[in-house]
């Protein structure tokens, strides 16, 4: 566990362990296995949420698959939605005729997933899916399909293993849900 300041201070409990987190990958990476069986998919992580569960599912995939990384925002600090997805740099891949496998940290309003779905079927993927650690339904504003998911959360600020607030904490190997106060006293700021 890294040693990050006044960590007990901002979080308010654990939601998943590293244990909870490496059996999802590994229940999810035997599905892919699976469903991408003879197939060469092109793998495409959201930076920047996405690279730590990126990087362990991946290596539960027994799949003969290429890496790329698309970097997206819609939050920036904010904690929530700005509604408008940035693309902040590209992939270097060409998506034409690919099986494309999107690898997502979490799907909250689904404009993210959205934006990028649509980018990559624009540009002639043969398919697009998405594989996300957390499903958080709550906020959702979009249709987004999610074909594959690790665990369905509730309407609370989560952060760790990739998912940040105000762009730290994304290197606590576990999952926990923010204080509430912390939540409020952002927001009043
Ligand atoms: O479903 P949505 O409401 O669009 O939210 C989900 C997205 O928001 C977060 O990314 P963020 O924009 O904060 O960038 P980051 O991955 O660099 O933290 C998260 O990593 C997802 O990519
Ligand atoms: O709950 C969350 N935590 C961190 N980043 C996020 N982006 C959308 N929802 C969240
Ligand atoms: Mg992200």
């Amino acid at each position: 566990m890294p040693k990050t300041d006044n960590i007990n201070s901002i979080i308010d409990h654990k939601l998943f362990t590293e244990e909870d987190i490496h059996n999802m990958c590994v229940k999810l990476g035997k599905q892919l296995t699976a469903d991408y069986a003879g197939k060469k998919p092109l793998i495409v992580g959201a930076l920047k949420g996405a690279i730590f569960f990126l990087t362990d599912l991946v290596r539960e995939m027994d799949v003969k698959a290429e890496i790329d990384f698309l970097d997206v925002s819609s939050y920036g600090d904010e904690m929530e939605s700005s509604g408008e997805v940035k693309l902040i740099s590209d992939l270097a891949t060409d998506v034409k005729d690919r099986d494309v496998l999107i690898v997502e940290d979490i799907v909250d309003t689904g404009l993210t997933l959205e934006y990028m779905k649509n980018l990559l079927k624009k540009r002639g993927a043969k398919s697009v899916k998405c594989c996300v650690l957390l499903n958080k339904e709550a906020n959702r504003t979009s249709d987004v399909e999610v074909e594959y998911y690790g665990s369905k959360v509730g309407n609370e600020f989560v952060v760790g293993y990739g998912l940040d607030f105000m762009n730290y904490y994304r290197n606590l190997r576990y999952i926990g849900v923010l204080k509430p106060e912390i939540i409020k006293l952002v927001n009043n700021k």
